[in-house]
């Protein structure tokens, strides 16, 4: 019998970047993870973000669906701060249908998994740290979330923007948060979400992964997120990610 304790195999963080969508809300033009933020796509500094964090070693990106060749060839020519598995896989028609794309890359020995929206560029490394960290402590959805500055007012139904609407309440914003990306999940957690839900209507309405995993009945936990990482949705946040990468060329030399 030998007395040498088995050396415990090095967490694996995998990381899948959903990259897919059209980007409506920015304006008409490329897929707005291919658009150009200080000269370099949106994506690329999604996936530097990314494989910026020491626990990362597998990066999946889904691409638009008929882009992937393109996407490897793009990221294929920017250069990452650490070395990192990557993969490209073609994406889907919706947000959860290219998830679970992506999660069809996922390898087998990862213990973490992150989703991380392309259009987060600038999340900073600390923040999907702390989410990989909370994973491996033990809790099955982290998500990171900043308390709501603005106050929420709740209507009735759907309205188009610009229609006047009645309100039907005011919640205590105390009790709201704002989500953000990346959001971390012991694997079999949102293997099982996308698994179980996924065509079956189950996944109507999901507008992030941990609502997919809150479905099951499992617990999520936030931990504090972080103002740079906000989502590039509509063409005044291109022009504060502009800032935000300004800033940081003069205090951090990035
Ligand atoms: N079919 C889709 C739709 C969205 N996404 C990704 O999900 C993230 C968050 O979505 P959002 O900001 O809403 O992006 P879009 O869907 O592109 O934006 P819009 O709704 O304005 O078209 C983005 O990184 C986007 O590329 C995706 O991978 N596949
Ligand atoms: C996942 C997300 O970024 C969390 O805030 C958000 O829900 C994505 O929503 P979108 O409508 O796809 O922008």
């Amino acid at each position: 019998m030998s007395d040498i304790a088995p050396v415990p195999a090095a967490p694996h963080t995998a990381v899948i970047i959903p990259a897919a969508g059209r980007g409506v809300r920015l304006g008409p033009g490329i897929p707005k993870a291919l658009r150009l933020l200080n000269g370099v796509p949106i994506l690329v500094h999604a996936v530097r973000a990314m494989a910026a964090a020491r626990s990362v070693a597998t990066v999946i990106v889904v691409a638009p669906p008929d882009g992937a060749e393109g996407v490897r060839a793009l990221l294929d020519e920017h250069p990452l701060p650490r070395p990192v598995a990557l993969h490209v896989v073609p994406g889907g028609t919706t947000r959860q249908e290219s998830v679970r794309l992506g999660l069809a890359a996922l390898p087998a020995d990862a213990d973490v998994v992150l989703v991380h929206d392309a259009a987060r560029p600038l999340v900073p490394v600390d923040t999907t740290e702390a989410v990989a960290a909370a994973v491996r402590d033990g809790a099955p959805a982290v998500v990171p979330a900043l308390p709501v500055t603005d106050t929420v007012k709740q209507i009735a139904a759907p309205a188009r923007e610009g229609e006047p609407v009645p309100v039907t309440g005011t919640p205590d914003r105390a009790l709201l948060r704002a989500v953000q990306t990346p959001q971390g999940f012991a694997p079999d957690a949102l293997l099982d979400a996308h698994r179980r839900l996924a065509g079956l209507g189950g996944e109507e309405g999901a507008t992030d992964d941990a609502g997919m995993v809150e479905r099951l009945g499992l617990p999520v936990v936030l931990v504090p997120g972080h103002e740079e990482a906000f989502k590039v949705t509509r063409p005044l946040d291109l022009v504060l990610a502009e800032a935000v990468l300004a800033r940081r060329r003069i205090t951090d030399g990035y």
